[in-house]
């Protein structure tokens, strides 16, 4: 099978390429990269007016299976990150049971295999059921094919325990993702500590609750060396450590989620648990932080975070509703809209973001356009407005403060090992 991909502007930072040009995929692989490639194909896809990139590989979703297939399922997620022209997930281990054992690894990796579109790649907990108590089974799940550890949805708050599981971890040679939230700083906390969260009366979350723990587990990355990324970076003192970890030269990398770039707390003007996440929409301050950080590079990677709830959950009230809001959708057109249509990231930043670096973090062979490469691709229309719809998702979580907005940039099609999976 032959595949053409004709007059695309192909942006691909792993071979500094950024010109238009044709591609053409022969089975699963990118056979010939290059300017007006007029070989015989079996299907021509004319990318003319598109970005063509290397698929984009999402380090933060949660597919909720095992366990609650009524949030989400890994086909139904799978084809929302299909939808939104990811090639490669990964889901954090927090269902039920929790992906903490290698057997709860190889169900996974048998059921994406049978029932995804994309590539999964799973990620295993630090403990035995999340509990904070014992470590998992580390080592056999890496021998079943985690690409990292995560305790996402909480911190180990035993640090001792924390620092064997990246010892494990940099043993292992995987990375770890982590969810900074002292427990103990919570105390009940349900959206930005601040003016707003006053106004609304809701108990509020201060960027301590994240920072400290930032803190600590960068300092733990530089004792133990594992290789860390911080997941759903919020705070600007976050990104500042960030940036002073890699002054330092430590194995640190960080993500930030659209809607900490596309939002703030103010954002928030009635009681919707739509905008309820965790860590929560921060101030202007913060938000205008986190997108100097990722013009600066210091902040690696645009993840979604991807947290898939019921209608009946997310109508509750914010101080009841569970956190978390659904991404896998909505993610290039709000990346295109707020960073680069206004000119903090390049169009090649957008794809270091969202594709290269993410695969840099993991250290797999994915995220480049490179002849050879399997063929993982991207196209979209950059310049395509279109009004963001929760009907045209496909995944079954709908909880998105962002219906009715506005946006640029449409996927048009999504290729996984060479096959379109996915078609406007
Ligand atoms: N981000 C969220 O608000 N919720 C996530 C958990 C998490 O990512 O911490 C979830 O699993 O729903
Ligand atoms: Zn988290
Ligand atoms: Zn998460």
């Amino acid at each position: 099978m032959k595949t053409l991909i004709k007059n695309g502007y192909v942006i691909d930072p792993a071979t500094d390429k950024e010109e238009i040009c044709d591609i053409l995929i022969v089975d699963n692989c990118i056979a010939q990269i290059g300017q007006k490639i007029t070989k015989e194909a079996d299907q021509i896809i004319d990318a003319t007016d598109c970005y063509v990139m290397p698929g984009f590989i999402d380090l933060h979703v949660h597919l909720r299976e095992p366990g609650f297939e009524y949030k989400e399922t890994i086909e139904s997620g799978a084809l929302a990150a299909a939808h939104g022209g990811f090639t490669s997930i990964c889901p954090m281990p927090n269902t039920n049971p929790v992906i903490d054992s290698k057997e709860t690894v190889a169900y996974l990796n048998d059921k994406s295999k049978k029932e995804a579109v994309v590539n999964v790649l799973p990620v295993g907990a630090v403990t035995i059921g999340q509990t904070g108590k014992e470590l998992a089974d580390i080592t056999g799940m890496a021998k079943e094919g985690i690409v990292a550890i995560s305790e996402d949805g909480k911190s180990v708050m035993d640090t001792a325990l924390y620092k064997k599981a990246m010892a494990i971890a940099k043993e292992e040679g995987i990375v770890v993702l982590a969810h900074c939230e002292d427990k103990s700083l919570v105390q009940g906390g349900v959206m930005n500590a601040g003016k707003k969260a006053n106004e609304l009366g809701m108990p509020g979350i201060t960027n301590a609750v994240e920072d400290v723990i930032a803190a600590r587990d960068i300092l733990m990355a530089k004792e133990t060396g594992v290789k860390l990324h911080l997941c759903h970076c919020s705070t600007k003192d976050s990104a500042w450590m960030v940036g002073k970890a890699k002054e330092q030269g430590l194995p640190v990398t960080a993500e930030v989620c659209p809607h900490h770039f596309a939002l703030t707390d103010e954002d928030i003007v009635e009681d919707d648990a739509n905008y309820k996440m965790n860590p929560p929409l921060r101030s202007k301050e913060d938000v205008q932080a986190l997108k100097e950080a990722l013009r600066d590079n210091i902040i690696d990677v645009i993840a979604t975070d991807h947290a898939p709830h019921s209608e009946e959950e997310k109508k509750k009230s914010i101080k009841e509703a569970p956190f978390g809001i659904v991404g896998l959708e909505t993610a290039f057109a709000l990346t295109m809209t707020e960073l680069v249509k206004t000119g903090y990231l390049t169009p090649r930043q957008l794809v270091e973001k969202m594709s290269y670096n993410p695969a840099k973090v993991l250290g797999i062979n994915k995220g480049t356009l490179k002849e050879g490469a399997i063929a993982d691709i991207v196209i979209a229309n950059p310049n395509e407005e279109y009004t963001i719809d929760t009907k045209d998702f496909v995944s079954k979580g709908k909880n998105t403060p962002f219906q009715g907005k506005k946006v640029y940039g449409k996927i048009l099609y999504t290729l996984v090992d060479g096959q379109v999976v996915y078609q406007a």
